[in-house]
């Protein structure tokens, strides 16, 4: 499907979305963990994490556009599934997924949006999976996979955007799910915690806080997932797993 690396629509037309893949699959993170689900993945971040297991929509995004109309009707087509998540890349930076979020509400779709929760909208939206990010997933040099560290500084600035979280989490059912190696990042987390919620006007539950370990292969995960599951028994936050890619590694369109 790919066919174009720009994320800014060319000007034969307005609206749209650049999508990356349109896939059915088995939801593999979070509390909807499991559930048949179809997944829109549009392309472009305003992010650059290093980590980051969907590259050709972040550090060479890839797309083809489509018509909020023919991604609804991509979806009708996968007439097993009632669930819809709509990911990225970073999906709220497009204004078009306010309609199709919209769009596929009025068919009694549920909705999960997945994003890194420093851009809102007013959107329905069933489920707002928010995964803020750390600072282990920052691009310096050494990690950077195009090995230039150009984005370093731009994502240190942007990664973490509180008045944004406070109102998403004010404004939508949500999970707050983080990526985590080690004990470090579960100490940032819970400052994190500490700032959202001087902050924010609602309560935020522990039980809304998944730990995910990092690795986008079967072979990272090995290395990340016991210590990960530890911390989140040492200090009463959820595990998710990361379903897809146990059973699928990291192909795509899974
Ligand atoms: C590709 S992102 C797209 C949505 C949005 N940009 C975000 O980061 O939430 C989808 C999910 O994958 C997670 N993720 C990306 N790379 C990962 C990795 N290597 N290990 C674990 N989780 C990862 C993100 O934190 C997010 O929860
Ligand atoms: N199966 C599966 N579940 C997922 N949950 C969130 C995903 C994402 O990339 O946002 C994802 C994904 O890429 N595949
Ligand atoms: S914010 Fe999400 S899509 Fe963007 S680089 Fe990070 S993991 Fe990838
Ligand atoms: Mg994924």
């Amino acid at each position: 499907m790919p066919v174009s690396s720009d994320v800014t629509r060319p000007d034969d037309g307005d609206g749209g979305l650049p999508v990356n893949e349109l896939f059915y699959s088995l939801q593999g993170e979070g509390s909807l963990g499991g559930v048949p689900s179809v997944f829109v993945r549009t392309s472009g971040c305003n992010l650059r994490c290093w980590f980051c297991d969907s590259y050709h929509t972040s550090w060479e995004p890839t797309h083809a556009w489509m018509d909020v109309a023919d991604v609804v009707d991509a979806v009708v087509d996968y007439d097993r599934a009632d669930h819809v998540v709509v990911t990225g890349g970073e999906p709220l930076l497009h204004e078009p997924v306010v309609d199709l979020l919209h769009e596929l509400g009025e068919r009694g779709y549920h909705t999960t949006v997945e994003t890194n929760g420093t851009i809102h909208r007013d959107a329905p939206i069933d489920l707002l999976s928010v995964s803020p990010k750390l600072a282990n997933s920052t691009p310096t040099p050494e990690r950077d996979p195009t090995g230039r560290g150009e984005w370093a500084d731009r994502h240190e600035r942007a990664r973490i955007d509180l008045e944004t979280l406070s109102e998403l989490v004010a404004d939508y059912d949500h999970q707050l799910k983080f990526v985590v190696t080690d004990e470090s990042d579960v100490d940032e987390v819970e400052a994190l915690l500490q700032r959202l919620r001087d902050v924010a006007w609602v309560p935020i539950h522990d039980e809304t806080v998944l730990l995910m370990p990092e690795g986008a292969t079967r072979e990272r995960l090995a290395e990340t997932r016991d210590r990960v599951a530890e911390l989140a028994m040492a200090h009463g936050y959820r595990y998710t797993p990361r379903l897809h890619v146990d059973l699928w590694n990291d192909a795509p369109e899974t």
